[in-house]
């Protein structure tokens, strides 16, 4: 049987396309919680959304189809149980214990048409939005300050994160934080009642249910052979594991993950932070990054178990191997100029998406990188970012490719 997903490669031309318009969740930030939500600024969020209409608009001028989250999740719970499993999950995993204020929640989302209904749990729920009958319990009774019944879910135009796409399956990942946890929920309801997805098959190597965090951010296919992971400050050792053992047991064809161990901290956040694939031998990266790195390999092992080896090159050396390929060449961030590449990479200069080998769309504001991209002979394509970099992620962090033509 086939399956909706294929992705076997950073660079292969861009077929189909995850995105998620920025909605009102972006107008629930205040500076109270603004940490704890993983935003260290405040968009605007009509510029947010030019912006991103522009993104979109890009990826379609060059023969990418974009589907949108919001578009998918709705119309995979038009039925009306399945509507009520996935309030019934979604309150839950909000943390609304009280009988009173699910069954007011629940009546107040049921209200709404699909599509609205879905624009409102990903805005977050204020307080004075809903009315509770009766309160039964003192907690019902005593509204504290906090503003929200549902907390809004201002990452969710980062679609990298919550899911990837590996050769022809997914993983639904665990997010390392509670502000990302129920973003997942979607890409669950997607692959399991979307009609994109039903006369298919496609695989989960990782599912949301499983306890070790892992973030999309972290995962890139190298090629259809090898993967690279990496072991950060979002994703664990374990959950790495699990991966590696179901595309093995799988049998699909990769032979190998490599496991990059980066620095815990957020200015590391994800592998893709720190380096993303633009051509068939060239890479953008962090200039933090190039020194000997420790990294892992997985491989196969005897009896269906695996094998690991740990070796500390130097980046060059491990992508080369990797790609299995003379040499690779690293293009730093910002040329690595100490100024110019933190102010570069704080606004995601390293994070590039690439919609074909040697074609990539970044931020216009890093246009020293950009530029040095250029005249390496790599064409970008660059959109307006002020707003969409207040979040901390680039192109790479904002789309989920789902489908990709395989290199030749
Ligand atoms: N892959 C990525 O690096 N995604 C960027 C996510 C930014 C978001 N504010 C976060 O902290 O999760």
């Amino acid at each position: 049987m086939n399956s909706f997903i294929n992705v076997t490669s950073e660079i292969g031309k861009l077929k189909k396309v995850l995105l998620h318009r920025p909605g009102q969740e972006v107008e629930n930030l205040v500076p109270e919680y603004l940490g704890r939500l993983l935003f260290d600024d405040i968009p605007y969020l009509k510029i947010a959304r030019q912006e991103h209409d522009i993104f979109a608009q890009v990826l379609r001028e060059n023969g990418v189809e974009v589907l949108y989250l919001e578009e998918l999740a709705a119309e995979s719970i038009e039925d009306e149980n399945i509507k009520k499993e996935f309030i019934d999950e979604f309150l839950y995993e909000s943390g609304i214990t009280s009988e009173a204020l699910k069954e007011a929640l629940s009546d107040y989302l049921l209200s709404k048409t699909t599509r609205d209904m879905i624009d409102t749990v990903m805005a977050g729920v204020r307080k004075e939005e809903i009315k509770i009958k009766e309160a039964h319990s003192l907690s019902e009774l005593m509204m504290d300050e906090y503003p929200f019944y549902l907390d809004p879910m201002p990452n969710l135009y980062f679609t990298r994160d919550p899911g990837a796409s590996i050769g022809s399956g997914l993983t639904i990942n665990r997010m390392r934080t509670e502000a990302r946890r129920r973003e997942t929920l979607f890409l669950k309801y997607i692959h399991k009642y979307h009609k994109f997805f039903k006369n298919t098959e496609t695989p989960l190597w990782y599912d949301r249910t499983m306890p070790f965090a892992i973030e999309g951010g972290d995962e890139l296919v190298l090629s259809d052979k090898v993967l690279a992971i990496g072991c950060s400050e979002r994703t664990s050792a374990e959950a790495i594991e699990i991966v590696a053992k179901n595309l093995f047991d799988a049998g699909t064809s990769f032979e190998k993950i490599l496991v990059f161990e980066i620095p815990k901290c957020r200015a590391f956040m994800h592998l893709d932070t720190v380096f993303t694939m633009v051509d068939y031998d060239k890479f953008t990266i962090h200039p933090g990054i190039e020194g000997p790195l420790s990294v892992y390999e997985i491989t196969r092992g005897a009896n269906n178990n695996l094998n690991f080896r740990h070796t500390t090159c130097s980046l060059e050396e491990t992508l080369s191997k990797a790609l299995n390929i003379p040499s690779v060449e690293l293009i730093k961030c910002g040329g690595g100029d100490l100024i110019i590449a933190g102010r570069e990479q704080w606004n995601d200069g390293s994070n590039t998406l690439a919609i074909a080998p040697g074609v990539v769309v970044t931020y216009e504001r890093n246009y020293v990188t950009n530029e040095i991209l250029d005249k390496k002979g790599i064409k970008v394509l660059s959109i307006p970012s002020s707003e969409l970099s207040r979040g901390r992620g680039g192109p790479r962090c904002m789309s989920m490719p789902l489908e990709r033509e395989n290199l030749k």
